[in-house]
């Protein structure tokens, strides 16, 4: 299922005052089955970007498209509801929204409330407890007795349980040690991997971009200021100064040894693996 915004303006309804535009005339494609990663500097519009994928932000002007649903001014609220359903949503810190007595309670309010029989919700609790590699004897417990990185997958695991067919997450690894942070990443590109899910995450750590990323999205001021493939990106110098935006660890290693060794490397190498094959067949090593 793909995403498309046609032309999106947006902005927020403060009680009876509107804000500011927070997006201006968006235009974006994101394909099926591609992890997408939206980077920019603080109030960039990342989080409003995203919100605006599962009807949180409806649009001012033009429309957003998820699959042949649609959001737009008129609100249709039957097509909402759908993609509401259809992209998850995992917010920042989405661990501080666990409020049922058990993770399974907790995993199974959602499908419930969507109509879905208590039987099934148990059932489907059971199947997403195991996608983020937690045990089942953890449905038994209480969502506060858990770790961080326990905690933040039971979280995930409440949105899988929605059969979402896109996942899209405000800084997923936020908070969580490095190995806890990696561990949730690898889940998101296995499931992407493996089952085909389309992942949009924003986040600001230019290695797991590197790393996870296929696409990459540069949003400046409410505005989409480019949307290219990872390795175009980090190959181009130029864009990468005018966003102000970081190169990942690998390819700054890498520019080095171009420019301490006058090595030309055939591509840009986005993980440690990917440049120790290089020097290997550039005969360097
Ligand atoms: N609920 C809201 N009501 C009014 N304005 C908002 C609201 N949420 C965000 N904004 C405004 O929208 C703009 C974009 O904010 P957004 O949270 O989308 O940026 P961001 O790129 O995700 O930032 P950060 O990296 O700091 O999380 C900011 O100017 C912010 O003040």
């Amino acid at each position: 299922m793909e995403i498309i915004f046609d032309n999106v303006s947006a902005d927020f309804q403060i009680g009876p005052i509107r804000s500011p535009l927070v997006l201006h005339s968006v235009h974006l494609k994101i394909k099926t089955g591609t992890f997408t990663a939206v980077v920019g500097h603080t109030g960039a519009g990342k989080s409003s970007l995203l919100k605006a994928m599962n009807g949180l932000l409806i649009p001012k002007e033009g429309k957003v498209l998820v699959g042949k649903k649609i959001i737009d001014s008129r609100r249709n609220k039957k097509d909402i509801k759908v993609i509401r359903q259809k992209v998850g949503m995992v917010f920042q810190f989405p661990e501080s929204q666990l409020f049922a007595e058990t993770v399974e309670k907790d995993i199974c309010f959602g499908p419930v409330n969507f109509g879905v029989p208590e039987k099934l919700a148990k059932e489907i609790a059971r199947n997403v407890i195991k996608m983020v590699g937690l045990d089942n004897d953890i449905l038994f417990k209480s969502p506060f007795s858990l770790s961080g990185g326990q905690k933040r997958r039971v979280a995930i695991a409440g949105v899988l349980a929605m059969e979402p067919d896109i996942l899209i997450l405000d800084e997923p690894g936020a908070g969580l040690d490095p190995q806890g942070k990696k561990d949730i990443l690898t889940l998101l590109k296995n499931w992407n991997q493996d089952r085909g899910m389309t992942i949009v995450l924003v986040t600001h750590d230019m290695n797991d971009v590197a790393l996870y990323a296929d696409d990459v999205i540069i949003m400046e001021k409410g505005r989409v200021a480019a949307h290219t493939e990872t390795r175009t990106l980090f190959s181009n110098n130029e864009l990468l100064n005018q966003y102000s935006l970081d190169v990942p660890d690998v390819r700054r290693l890498q520019m080095k040894i171009e420019k301490e060794i006058g090595l030309t490397f055939p591509h840009v190498c986005l993980s440690v693996e990917d440049l120790a094959e290089a020097l290997i067949e550039g005969g360097v090593v």
